[in-house]
C-alpha cells in the first residue's frame, strides 16, 4: 500500500488535560477587540515588503473598514519601517481613537529604538516578545526556562522605565511568549506571570497578553484547550486582555480562532485575507463575516470587499485567491446544474418573502452585502443545466424562457459547452438562442403582414408574404385573432398539419442602455407525429413577435 515516507519523524501533539473544557458550548455573540497585523506580521511574510506608500495606502484603509488597533511594523528593523511610524505620528493620519501598534524583540538596543520611532503617538501598544516553546529554548537560545524568562522580564523592566519618555501618550502593554503552541501551560504561565508583576496591571489599565500560534501545530480544539487553560490559570485575569496571534499552517486558523474566543479571547490579531509568514496570519475578513452569517455584528465593515481586496492585492503584491470565503472572485458563482437550479429559485424565493431572512441555497451570505453583483452568480459550462442557461436569459437578457423551453434551449447551449469544453458565457448563450429561435429562415421568411377586420364579429383577416425556399408567396387566413388567422393561413398554403401546444409572451423591459420595450412571444407546435418544437419571435410590436414565433416554431419543426 502507497504511503508517506519519513513518517518516523513526526509524532502527535501531546494532549492537553482539560477534561472540564467548557469552550464547547459556547457560541460567539459578540465581536472580539481586532487588530490588524497587516503592516507588521503580513509585511514581513512579503517578497517585497511594502514602501511607505503602500503601507499609508493600507494603513487608511483598515482606518476605513474600523480598525481601532493596528500593528504598524517593527520599527527597530528598518529604517522604512521607522521612517513609516514617523510619517503617520507627524502627519497626524492617526485618528485619536486609534492606537498603533509596534513589535519588538526583547533586546535593549531595539526597544530603545522602538520608544524613538512612536514619540509623540496618542496612543500606543507596545509589544514585545521572545520564544518560549521547548524547541526554541533549546535550539535557538540555548537556554533554560529561568534564561528565556529573565529575557522577557529585562525587557519588561527597560520598557517599563522608558514609558515616561513617552509623555502625553496613551501607552499600554503587550507581551507575546512567541511560539505559545509549543510551550508548556504551566510554563507560559509562569512567564507571563513574571511580565505582569513587572508592569502590575489593573482593570483600568489592563496588559495585553497574546497568546500566538506562531506556528499551527495542531488541530484547532488543542488551541482552545490551550487558551482555556491560559484564561482559567492567568492570574488577575480582569486586568489582562487575552489576545490570540493564530498562523494558518494547518489550515485551520480561522477554526481555531474562533474555538478561542469560545474558550475566553478577547482580541484577535490578524490580517486581510490571511496574508502572513509561510501560509498565513488568520484572515479577519472571513472572521468577521463568519460572524455576520450569524446575525452578529463583526464591528468592522467589509461591505466593499472589492476595495479590500484591491488595497490587499495592490499593497502585498500577492492575488486574492478566487476561491477566498467570501471575497473571491468565485465565491458566489455556482457552475453546476444542480446548485444553479437551488440559487435560481431561492433567489426568487427571497424576493417574494417578507421576511427579510437571506435564505438561499449556496449562497451563504447575500452578495450585494459585501458590495459584489448578481452578475456572475451563474455561470455556464458543461456541467451546467437548464437553470442556468434560463437564469442567464432572465438576468442578462429579460426573456423569461418557459419550463419546456428551458429544457429544449439547454440542450443547444450543453453541445456547444460539450465540443468546446470552455465556459459559455452571456453574449454566446444570447447568440445561440438568436441562432436557434430568431434569425430561422429556411424553409419560412416572414416578409411582411397586413391586419385587418375580419368578415364576421371579432375575426381577424391577416394577409402576409412568405418565402418558402426562395419562393415568395401570399398567405391569408381569417380566425378570431390575428396570430391564429396568420397560423390557419400557414397551414392552408403549405399543407402543413400541426396544432399550437402552447403560447406565451411577456414584455421585456428597457435596459438602461437604451433599448425599447419589446414583447417576446414563445409558440410551441406539435406536428402529426406529436413532435414538439417551440418558436420565439421578439419585436415593438406584440403582433409582429407572435407571427415571428409561429415561423420560428415552424421552421424549426421542419427539421425534425
Ligand atoms: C513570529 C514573528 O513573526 S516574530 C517577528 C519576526 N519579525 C522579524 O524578524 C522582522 C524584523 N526583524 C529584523 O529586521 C531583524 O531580525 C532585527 C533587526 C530585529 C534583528 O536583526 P539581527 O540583530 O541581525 O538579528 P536576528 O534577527 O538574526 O536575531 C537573532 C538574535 O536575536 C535573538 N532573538 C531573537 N528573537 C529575540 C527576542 N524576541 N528577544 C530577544 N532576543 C531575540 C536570537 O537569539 C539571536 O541571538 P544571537 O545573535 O545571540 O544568536
Ligand atoms: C510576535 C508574535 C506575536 C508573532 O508574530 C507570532 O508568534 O507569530
Amino acid at each position: 500500500m502507497p504511503t508517506m515516507p519519513n513518517l518516523h519523524k513526526y509524532r502527535a501533539f501531546p494532549k492537553i488535560d482539560l477534561p472540564d473544557r467548557t469552550w464547547p458550548t459556547k457560541t460567539i455573540d459578540k465581536a472580539p477587540i481586532w487588530c490588524s497585523v497587516d503592516l507588521r506580521d503580513g509585511n514581513q511574510a512579503l517578497i517585497e515588503p511594502m514602501n511607505r506608500d503602500r503601507k499609508v495606502r493600507f494603513f487608511r484603509h483598515l482606518l476605513a473598514v474600523g480598525f481601532k488597533e493596528i500593528e504598524v511594523g517593527f520599527p527597530a528593523a528598518s529604517d522604512t519601517d521607522f521612517d513609516f511610524v514617523r510619517h503617520i505620528i507627524e502627519n497626524d493620519i492617526i485618528p485619536d481613537d486609534v492606537a498603533i501598534q509596534v513589535l519588538v524583540q526583547s533586546r535593549e538596543e531595539l526597544i530603545r529604538r522602538t520608544f524613538e520611532a512612536v514619540k509623540g503617538a496618542k496612543n500606543v501598544i507596545i509589544h514585545f516578545y521572545n520564544s518560549t516553546s521547548t524547541v526554541q529554548r533549546r535550539v535557538v537560545f540555548g537556554l533554560e526556562q529561568d534564561g528565556i524568562t529573565r529575557i522577557a522580564v529585562d525587557a519588561a523592566k527597560l520598557i517599563r522605565e522608558l514609558i515616561p519618555t513617552l509623555e502625553g501618550s496613551n501607552v499600554r502593554i503587550e507581551y507575546s511568549p512567541e511560539s505559545f503552541t509549543g510551550t508548556e501551560l504551566p510554563y507560559a504561565r509562569d512567564i507571563c506571570h513574571a511580565v505582569m508583576d513587572v508592569f502590575e496591571p489593573t482593570p483600568e489599565n489592563p496588559i495585553i497578553i497574546n497568546l500566538p500560534a506562531t506556528v499551527e501545530m495542531a488541530s484547532p480544539n488543542y488551541y482552545a484547550d490551550q487558551i482555556e487553560w491560559m484564561h482559567r490559570n492567568l492570574r488577575n485575569r480582569d486586568s489582562v486582555i487575552l489576545s490570540l496571534h493564530p498562523h494558518n499552517d494547518r489550515g485551520t486558523a480561522v477554526a481555531a480562532t474562533e474555538l478561542g474566543v469560545m474558550a475566553g479571547a478577547d482580541r484577535i490579531e490578524g490580517t486581510l485575507f490571511g496574508n502572513g509568514e509561510r501560509t498565513g496570519n488568520v484572515d479577519l475578513v472571513t472572521l468577521a463575516l463568519n460572524m455576520f452569517t450569524q446575525g452578529v455584528d463583526p464591528a468592522l465593515d467589509f461591505s466593499n470587499i472589492t476595495e479590500s481586496i484591491a488595497v490587499a492585492e495592490y499593497c502585498n503584491q500577492l492575488p486574492v485567491h478566487q476561491r477566498h470565503p467570501y471575497a473571491g472572485e468565485l465565491a458566489y458563482t455556482a457552475f453546476s446544474g444542480s446548485h444553479q437550479d437551488a440559487i435560481k429559485k431561492g433567489m426568487a424565493a427571497v424576493r417574494q418573502s417578507n421576511d427579510g431572512l437571506w435564505e438561499v441555497p449556496y449562497l451563504p451570505i447575500d452578495p450585494m452585502d459585501v458590495g459584489r453583483a448578481y452578475e456572475g452568480i451563474i455561470r455556464v459550462n458543461s456541467q451546467s443545466g437548464k437553470g442556468g442557461t434560463a437564469y442567464i436569459m432572465e438576468n442578462d437578457f429579460g426573456v423569461e424562457l418557459p419550463r419546456l423551453l428551458q429544457v429544449e434551449f439547454s440542450q443547444v447551449v450543453q453541445k456547444i459547452a460539450d465540443t468546446t469544453g470552455k465556459e459559455i458565457l452571456p453574449a454566446m448563450i444570447w447568440q445561440s438562442f438568436e441562432d436557434t429561435y430568431l434569425e430561422t429562415t429556411e424553409p419560412f421568411e416572414l416578409v411582411r403582414y397586413k391586419v385587418t377586420p375580419g368578415s364576421g364579429d371579432g375575426m381577424s383577416a391577416v394577409e402576409a408574404e412568405v418565402i418558402r425556399d426562395g419562393e415568395t408567396v401570399t398567405v391569408a387566413g381569417e380566425e378570431n385573432g390575428p396570430i391564429s388567422a396568420f397560423f390557419q393561413g400557414m397551414k392552408d398554403a403549405f399543407g402543413i398539419r400541426a396544432n399550437l401546444t402552447d403560447y406565451r409572451e411577456h414584455a421585456i423591459h428597457a435596459s438602461e442602455k437604451g433599448s425599447r420595450t419589446r414583447a417576446v412571444c414563445f409558440i410551441r407546435l406539435a406536428n402529426r407525429h406529436g413532435e414538439q418544437r417551440f418558436g420565439v419571435g421578439i419585436d415593438e410590436n406584440t403582433t409582429t413577435a407572435s407571427l415571428k414565433a409561429i415561423v420560428s416554431a415552424l421552421n424549426r419543426l421542419a427539421k425534425v
